[in-house]
């Protein structure tokens, strides 16, 4: 199996990408819907992406990419845990007060906020498209007084030195990855504790009690939604998807039960996986090594 992730490599996303298919071979992406769109044109078999982020909610671009642009679907999701550190080139300081730039993932500079404001506020922020291409950029110019949010696995990847371990706002931090896949390949995840059915629901215009009347489809079958959230359909303020997460796998009656009740309602409905999920400390304690190499 051919296993492309959003890159390079020392991500949060190659950490996911090992701890579930460790012996498959691994092609990085740049960016989310690079990763994305390699999947739909077979290039790899399957993608991994970041969806979900306990801090910082989701990634809209993985999110809006399954909506909008390709029928991929969701074949397996695995919560990692996200530990964030400050990398700086081992030729540089650490001295916090001479960094002048700070370079990583929106997300991952939003879960510490905090610490930046308080410990580096004159310094600039650079956008890059995952952490570990923001710790490449520090390994790739020594010169500057730069540091890069990441975690140890691309401190190792990259030669860099922790300055600050364990920036990141709130303890606790989680990121849900999914696969997403339309290669009919063997499963990617056999055993699994928990499953999920993830859909996406566009409500009649007519009828502004229909979301009532859906939740209420999924209520009386004891159904349980572990998430709601609404994303804009993009075809004007105030028309929105809700994108909903049933834990329960797809069966013969309930779910489909629900679909035909909430498509006879007047509403649209799109199934975009029911998958297994797992928490990566579930599949293998070779992830936390990947984290923290110490
Ligand atoms: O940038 C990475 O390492 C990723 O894999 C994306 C990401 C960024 C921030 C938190 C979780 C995942």
């Amino acid at each position: 199996m051919k296993v492309g992730y959003l890159g390079p490599q020392g991500s949060f996303t190659e950490v996911a990408a090992k701890a579930v298919m460790p012996d498959s071979e691994r092609s990085s992406f740049p960016t989310i819907p690079s990763c994305m769109e390699a999947a739909a044109e077979h290039e790899v078999d399957i993608a991994v992406v970041p969806l979900e982020n306990a801090i910082e909610g989701s990634v809209n671009m993985t999110l809006d990419y399954l909506i909008h642009k390709h029928e991929l679907p969701i074949t397996a999701e695995v919560t990692v845990p996200i530990e964030q550190h400050l990398l700086v080139h081992p030729d540089r300081t650490n001295n916090l007060e001479q960094i002048t730039d700070v370079y990583s993932h929106p997300q991952a500079i939003a879960q510490c906020h905090e610490f930046i404001q308080r410990e580096l506020p004159n310094a600039r922020i650079h956008y890059t498209n995952s952490t570990s291409a923001a710790a490449l950029e520090i390994q790739e110019n020594p010169e500057r007084n730069a540091a890069a949010v990441a975690n140890l696995l691309a401190a190792g990847t990259y030669g860099l030195t922790p300055a600050r371990e364990n920036i990141h706002d709130y303890g606790n931090n989680h990121t849900r990855f999914v696969f997403v896949s339309d290669s009919k390949k063997e499963p990617v995840l056999k055993e699994a504790k928990t499953h999920k059915t993830t859909m996406v629901i566009t409500l009649p215009s007519d009828y502004s009690g229909a979301l009532h009347q859906v939740l209420s489809a999924f209520s009386w079958r004891k159904l349980n939604l572990t998430k709601i959230e609404s994303r804009p359909m993009k075809t004007g303020i105030g028309n929105y998807f809700f994108v909903i997460d049933v834990e329960k796998e797809m069966d013969d009656v309930l779910l489909p039960g629900v679909i035909a009740e909430v498509e006879a309602l007047g509403c649209g409905v799109r199934v975009l996986g029911s998958y297994p999920c797992l928490l990566s400390s579930e599949i293998d304690h070779t992830n936390k090594k990947e984290l923290s190499p110490k």
